[in-house]
């Protein structure tokens, strides 16, 4: 049975009720969907892009992922993006919080290395990190917006969030001349803070394929249905997650996870695709005998999803 894009926004359009939605990424798709650009993700994707924990590998093999986050009324977002990177299993996760947010972090992240802002944004000190993150609590004043600049000035790319959105969004000198392969993470709110207003989502997705394009970056435009927009203008559907999620922090927690996995090798696009799905699938599991559910709750859930995504044979 045909389906269509409309199935997936949360408001009503005429456009959206004709597109077509392909199911899968890999299975040849029938003559009429391969015309669409539209493809809703399926387990068995998922399944073809993990790879396994290898042999003899060590901490080494799975990357470091450096999450740039938190002001002292926010540490708890950049706790969060931290508890992701860890839970997705990089090798070694470090965060540069400020200073009196120390105690919190060795208390609730012992596994997480802290370092101080200062000495990361120097020529060559992000040589060492395999994937960055910033913005989750970050702030918009000038201390977060002198971070986002150096950044930009260093060409690394990144996984931008939350306020590192809402700072681009006046800075369309930075935004311009972002690194290819960088992921944007907004929820709708942000989003158009960047891109400007909509006045229903077919209109917003358009934005989003064209501007992932234009930029050549990945736009994981957040809701029940999360929309990951490749640079070629790809729309891949995300199937997991329910209402049970609708909590603060829950975005901080796929910010960490999707660095965790392009710290592990994965491209921007399968990162995002993997992290949006396996996040999700965390959030059904765990709303099967709960009304709601917390983002740390919902982060130890990620690595039995991991595994359950391995072992189970469909
Ligand atoms: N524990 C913490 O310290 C937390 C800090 N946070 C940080 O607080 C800062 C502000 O972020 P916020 O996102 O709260 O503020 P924003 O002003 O960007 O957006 C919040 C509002 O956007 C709307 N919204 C979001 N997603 C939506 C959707 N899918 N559909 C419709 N409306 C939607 C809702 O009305 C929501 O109240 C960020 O830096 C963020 O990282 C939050 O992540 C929450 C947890
Ligand atoms: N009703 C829902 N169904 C599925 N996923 C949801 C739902 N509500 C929230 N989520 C997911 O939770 C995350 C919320 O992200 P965001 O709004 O950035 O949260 P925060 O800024 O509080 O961390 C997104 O990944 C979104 O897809």
């Amino acid at each position: 049975m045909a389906v269509f894009l409309s199935t997936f926004l949360p408001d009503t359009d005429a456009e959206s009720k004709v597109q077509l939605v392909a199911t899968g990424l890999g299975k040849q798709p029938s003559k009429e969907e391969n015309a669409t650009r539209y493809r809703l993700v399926t387990e068995a994707d998922v399944k073809n892009i993990i790879k396994p924990r290898k042999e003899f590998s060590h901490k080494g093999t799975y990357g470091h992922a450096l999450i740039i986050a938190g002001t002292t009324q926010t540490m708890g977002a950049a706790l969060l993006a931290a508890k992701g990177a860890l839970v997705g299993g990089a090798g070694l996760t470090t965060l540069t919080i400020p200073e009196s947010g120390l105690v919190a972090l060795n208390t609730a992240l012992p596994e997480v290395m802290y370092t101080k802002r200062k000495a990361l944004l120097k020529e060559k000190a992000l040589d060492k990190y395999t994937a960055i993150a910033v913005g989750p609590g970050i702030g918009k004043g000038a201390k977060a917006e002198q971070i986002l600049e150096q950044l930009f000035s260093l060409k690394r790319e990144f996984v931008a969030d939350a306020d590192a959105l809402n700072i681009l969004a006046g800075r369309p000198d930075l935004l311009n001349k972002i690194e290819k392969h960088a992921i944007l993470t907004p929820h709708v709110k942000e989003f158009d803070r960047l891109f400007g207003a909509h006045e229903n989502w077919w209109n917003r997705l358009q934005t989003a394929i064209r501007k992932a394009v234009e930029l050549g970056v990945v736009i994981v435009l957040k809701n029940q249905y999360t929309f990951i927009v490749s640079q070629r203008g790809e729309v891949f559907i995300n199937p997991t997650g329910n209402p049970a999620m609708a909590q603060g922090g829950m975005g901080d927690v796929l910010t960490g996870l999707i660095t965790a996995y392009i710290a592990q090798g994965y491209s921007s696009t399968d990162a995002a695709i993997l992290g949006c799905y396996i996040h999700g699938m965390a959030g059904d599991e765990l709303a099967k005998d709960r009304f709601n559910i917390t983002a740390s709750q919902l982060a130890e859930q990620i690595p039995r999803s991991r595994y359950q995504l391995q072992s189970s044979d469909s």
